[in-house]
């Protein structure tokens, strides 16, 4: 249990499922939140003798006694319960108006709406989640594919903080022999040798190094990579975000100038969340409608972390360029699409300035689109065949990480001399971030900015 942080005594409430289900979950946590179930709710069955059991009963209003929705309801005692204290969740019918309706009930009676991440809050607090696993829970629910749950579902049953925990209690361990032999300078005791205190510290630092070599794939999975298709009207840029979407989402005709506006959706190709734009063809135009679109999709393109460049290939690529005044900053694909119907040209030479991959496509015919996926893979990860790792760090992670590496290269430039003094700074130096990564040495502003960006009722 952590002393540093102040906890209130509040009994929680908040609606824990997304509006617009058909079975809506009302989560109640806190001392009171069996008396507060016996004002609001009341069953075939006695939820206190039916622990961890649903029951099937109706939702009152506490202070008009009047009838609300028919609900099921769990009792689940502390601390056996996902935040350490009591539970009770009721599971009423989904409508916007019932569930809010349930909860005004609990409120009523004396919960207090829970704040974003408050309840995942609790948990950590009280010893059921290391700060690793907390985080998690929010990767799991913002996941945008099938990896990035994987590492997020990975990092919640903690195998992300049980590595660090080891590290964490190896080097206390060294920690605790420094201090000793600190006092006993003059005994020689059964001190641990000098080649195991470097084997235990090169240990640490080669699973440190290794785990930040998962930073990318963190951000990678955890943000989404944003991708802009750009090119000249008519190429078929929307006909492209249709299929990666894998519905009509954007319309498609054969007249140059269709997309008016950007068009942002998420979805993932190889594994990778993508955020994808499609964008009005840009062109020289008069219509003022066209015009702020096509300033759009230049500010777009701006912002993109990889490019996408559609050119139609039964007309010439050299009247399909990027704009003059178009940075390349991101990293860039050619695409040539139609080549159902394609006449034969040379790459214009733009492009081998730009480095830029290219490939053939003809999204008509379905044609060599695994070959676009291959590239947009490569873009992403700078190699091809990536192996996305089971464990990923995240931007705070890493930067905690960098300086326990740093503290035990230290470390180990101090051994050899036996300056145990220095030896037990940097061992400390080391265990500090290892312990804030775990959330044993936490300043409560962190677990503000952490717990923060929580949606409500997790
Ligand atoms: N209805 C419901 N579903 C849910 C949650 C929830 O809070 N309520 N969860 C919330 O995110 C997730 C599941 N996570 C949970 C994690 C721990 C416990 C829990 O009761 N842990 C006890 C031991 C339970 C047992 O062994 O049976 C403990 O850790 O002591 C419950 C849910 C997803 N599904
Ligand atoms: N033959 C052929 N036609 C295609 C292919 N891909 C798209 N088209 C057609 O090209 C026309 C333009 O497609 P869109 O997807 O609307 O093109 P766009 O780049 O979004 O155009 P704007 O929104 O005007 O900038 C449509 O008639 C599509 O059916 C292809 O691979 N082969
Ligand atoms: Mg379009």
């Amino acid at each position: 249990m952590l002393t540093l942080i102040n906890m209130d005594h509040d009994t929680i409430a908040a609606l824990a499922t997304a509006p617009g289900g058909s079975i809506a979950i009302i989560r109640v946590s806190g001392e009171d939140a069996l008396s507060i179930a016996g004002k609001v709710w009341r069953g075939q069955n006695v939820l206190e003798i039916n622990e961890r059991r649903l029951v099937l009963g109706q939702m009152f209003d506490p202070e008009t006694g009047e009838a609300g929705d028919q609900a099921m309801a769990v009792y689940m005692k502390g601390p056996h319960t996902y935040t350490g204290e009591d539970v009770v969740e009721f599971q009423c019918h989904g409508g916007n108006f019932t569930a809010k309706h349930t909860l005004m009930c609990a409120l009523k009676a004396g919960a207090r709406a829970a704040e974003a991440g408050e309840f995942t809050k609790r948990a950590f607090v009280n010893g059921k989640l290391d700060l690793t696993q907390a985080e998690a829970v929010m990767d799991v629910i913002s996941a945008g594919s099938e990896k990035a749950m994987q590492i997020a579902v990975n990092q919640l049953n903690g195998r992300f903080g049980n590595e660090i925990r080891g590290m964490y209690d190896q080097l206390s361990d060294l920690l605790a022999e420094c201090e000793v032999r600190m006092d006993f300078v003059e005994e020689d005791l059964n001190w641990t040798p000098s080649e195991m205190m470097n084997k235990t510290l090169n240990h640490s630092s080669t699973l440190m190094k290794r785990l930040l070599e998962g930073r990318k794939d963190g951000e990678v999975l955890r943000d989404g990579v944003k991708v802009i298709i750009g090119g000249p009207p008519n190429a078929g840029k929307s006909s492209l975000m249709n299929h990666v979407l894998g519905r009509d989402r954007a319309i498609v005709t054969d007249i140059a100038g269709t997309t008016r506006d950007t068009l942002e959706e998420h979805t993932r190709i190889r594994g990778i969340p993508l955020k994808i734009t499609d964008t009005a063809g840009i062109r020289e135009a008069d219509d003022i409608v066209e015009k702020t679109g096509i300033e759009r999709s230049k500010q777009a393109l701006g912002e993109a972390q990889l490019i996408l460049w559609l050119m139609d290939l039964s007309k010439p690529l050299n009247e399909q360029l990027p704009p003059n005044d178009f940075k390349l900053d991101a990293p860039l694909i050619i695409i040539l699409n139609k080549s159902d119907i394609a006449i034969d040209q040379e790459l214009p030479s733009f492009f081998e300035e730009a480095k830029a991959s290219s490939v053939r496509i003809s999204i008509k015919s379905e044609d060599n689109l695994d070959r676009l996926y291959d590239l947009i893979e490569e873009a992403v990860w700078q190699e091809d065949h990536h192996h996305i790792p089971d464990v990923a760090v995240n931007a705070r992670h890493s930067v905690l990480l960098e300086q326990a590496v740093e503290q035990i290269g230290d470390c180990q430039a101090c051994i050899d001399s036996e300056a145990w003094e220095l030896v037990s700074v940097h061992l400390r130096g080391a265990l500090d971030p290892l312990g804030e990564i775990l959330g044993l040495t936490l300043m409560p502003d962190i677990l503000h900015t952490i717990f923060g960006r929580y949606c409500i009722g997790k």
